[in-house]
């Protein structure tokens, strides 16, 4: 299982981040494959990652989960012209995946899992979704409905109510994008119904390319993880941002502004990743009593600073919540 065949669903960034990690610490490329429906993309996953299997077109996510029993049957989907795939790929047969990575935006999310639910019923892989907003009892519920009307690529299967216990474990997970960096932090949840090995695979694959990989114990906590470290790379760009700014206002070049900045934000981060103290202790020690830091802080606490940051963090997570009711219906699903 630690070397699980990986079918990625959707090849965006966060993707090829989760990927180009895996590859980096030494994953088999052979055990991986990608869909991807942008032609442009496909190919650039093609240039960049040689010998990746690269599926798009209309079967690409049911073969990537399903797999193709023989490598006729891949070249008849080839021919068909229903599969993009790259072409020293195009002979070979696909094992199912043992893993499912869903790595498609919020939006489409519902589309691609009903598609996918007979194979994902059949199959019985291990699910991890990275899609903001989306519960796994929703993710459950498109799969079981998928599975219950038999769409899933070519099979088909008599209309049947699929019970929840016969549904794929699924794992959610929250990265961020300095995972493009391998310098990720992930919150991880994962339903009541994950075996400890499942969990391991969640684990070792999402921290291939994160620092700090956390488990959080109710899935409302996924929200929050989105709230602080998923969005969180975004308030620390426009606090630099902001940093720069006010600096070139005081007559600094922009460059020398932007590099002592971005210094500045890593040097602190790395600082309190390595010290004993706490963040408030960090902050006092190079704050001299009525000196310039004092200052500073004196008018961010002025300005309302904490309140702020608390807002708009509760604000993302509230937001991961709504997609979830816009998305999804109620947002808050009861067991099938
Ligand atoms: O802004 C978003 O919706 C996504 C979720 C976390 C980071 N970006």
């Amino acid at each position: 299982m630690l070397q699980s065949r990986l079918a990625f669903i959707g090849g965006g960034n966060m993707a090829e981040a989760i990927l180009g990690g895996l590859l980096a610490s030494g994953y088999p490329l052979s055990q991986c494959v990608v869909t991807e429906p942008l032609q442009a993309r496909c190919e650039f996953l093609h240039s960049k990652y040689p010998g990746l299997q690269v599926l798009s077109g209309p079967q690409a996510n049911y073969l990537a989960v399903n797999g193709s029993e023989s490598a006729s049957h891949t070249a008849a989907l080839v021919d068909n012209g229903s599969v993009h795939i790259n072409p020293t790929a195009a002979s070979e047969s696909f094992s199912p995946a043992e893993v499912v990575i869903l790595a498609v935006k919020p939006q489409v999310l519902k589309g691609v899992v009903t598609d996918l639910g007979s194979t994902l019923h059949q199959r019985q892989p291990l699910v991890i979704s990275i899609a903001a907003g989306i519960e796994t009892s929703a993710i459950a519920r498109f799969m079981a409905e998928g599975a219950s009307s038999g769409s899933s690529g070519s099979e088909t299967t008599t209309p049947t109510q699929i019970q929840h216990e016969d549904l794929p474990a699924v794992i959610r997970a929250m990265p961020n994008t300095p995972a493009l960096v391998n310098e990720g932090a992930t919150g991880l949840y994962a339903t009541l119904d994950t075996t400890p090995t499942q969990r391991l695979v969640a684990e070792s694959l999402l921290g291939a390319v994160s620092k700090q990989v956390s488990w959080v114990d109710q899935e409302s906590l996924i929200d929050t993880v989105t709230g602080i470290s998923g969005s969180g790379p975004a308030y620390f760009f426009l606090m630099m941002e902001a940093m720069e700014d006010a600096a070139v206002k005081l007559g600094m070049d922009r460059e020398t502004a932007k590099e002592l900045t971005i210094q500045t934000c890593l040097g602190a981060a790395k600082m309190a990743q390595s010290s004993s103290d706490d963040l408030k202790t960090l902050r006092v020690k190079v704050t001299s009593p009525q000196g310039t830091t004092d200052a500073a802080i004196k008018t961010f606490e002025k300005g309302g600073f904490r309140d702020l940051v608390a807002a708009s963090v509760t604000a993302a997570d509230s937001r991961s919540k709504s997609l979830a009711t816009e998305l999804c219906g109620s947002g808050k699903e009861s067991k099938l």
